[in-house]
């Protein structure tokens, strides 16, 4: 099955085509990277399938259930995970709380049950701190769990914001750039973490990241961007070895896009 699929879908930004013609699927346990230089479109494809943006035309599935136009809130509850690009955490609550957030999210609490603390909401609520605290410890944060995100290593806030993205209980966890400003110990520890979780949640993962070392790694299939256009799709061997991703992401030089 395909746990996203995207047909057909353009978006444009006034005279900008971001996403021009787009068909990509992810299947169920795989993992697909886009990759492509800046402005390419990727961020652009994350927001559409997330629901911050509409599509010009086009459809997008989510575990084969049509998404298209669907408000952001009720698409990560059918199953979508993400995180961001600049990572986007509650800096005023905890770290326990930065993730409890997100599990009433998932429990459909809103925020007036959330914050008047209502009978329904406050049955469930040390149910929900204990269930908190296991992400916490999934992604290895219990012991920052009174801390503030903001005076957490960038690092740790982005393992925090994944654990907020796996406390929606995703099928697809999206992440954009989540190698950035790692060093290659830190790339790999990473490479770690994210087999592991994908392991333990039976996640299927859509990637966008420059790192190559980070996609080549990870990868089953690469779609590669340009200008908003697809100009190639396959393996990650096959990816490295193409003359116009050579040529878009090294402007022709020799060598390969892994190097
Ligand atoms: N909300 C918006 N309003 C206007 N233009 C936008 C908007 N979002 C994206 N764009 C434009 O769409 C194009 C694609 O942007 P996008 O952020 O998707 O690229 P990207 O491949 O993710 O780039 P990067 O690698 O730098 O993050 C760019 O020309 C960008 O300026």
């Amino acid at each position: 099955m395909n746990i996203v699929e995207m047909r057909n879908v353009s978006k444009n930004f006034g005279g900008v085509a971001a996403v021009k013609d787009f068909s990509m699927q992810v299947e169920e346990g795989k993992n697909v990277g886009i990759i492509g230089p800046n402005g390419a479109g990727k961020t652009t494809i994350f927001n559409l399938i997330s629901g911050i943006y509409k599509p010009d035309s086009g459809s997008i599935h989510l575990c084969s259930e049509e998404i298209t136009g669907m408000p952001q809130e009720k698409i990560a509850v059918r199953g979508l995970g993400r995180t961001f690009q600049n990572i986007r955490l509650f800096n005023e609550l905890s770290v326990l709380d930065n993730v409890r957030t997100a599990l009433d999210h998932a429990c459909g609490y809103g925020v007036s049950e959330t914050m008047l603390f209502l009978p329904r909401y406050r049955k469930n609520e040390r149910r929900i701190r204990q269930e908190a605290w296991e992400y916490l410890r999934v992604v290895g944060l219990e012991q920052y769990e009174d801390d503030r995100p903001s005076n957490l290593p960038y690092g740790i806030q982005r393992r925090l914001e994944i654990a907020r993205a796996l406390a929606m209980r995703p099928r697809v966890l999206m992440l954009d750039e989540p190698a950035a400003g790692l060093n290659s110990e830190e790339l790999f520890e990473l490479i770690d973490f994210i087999r592991k979780i994908k392991k333990q949640f039976s996640l299927s993962l859509l990637m966008i990241e420059h790192k190559m070392d980070f996609i080549m790694e990870l990868c089953d299939t690469i779609y590669v961007q340009d200008f908003g256009r697809n100009i190639a799709v396959g393996p990650p061997e096959e990816i490295q070895k193409d003359p116009q991703v050579i040529a878009a992401y090294l402007g022709g030089e020799a060598g390969g896009v892994g190097n």
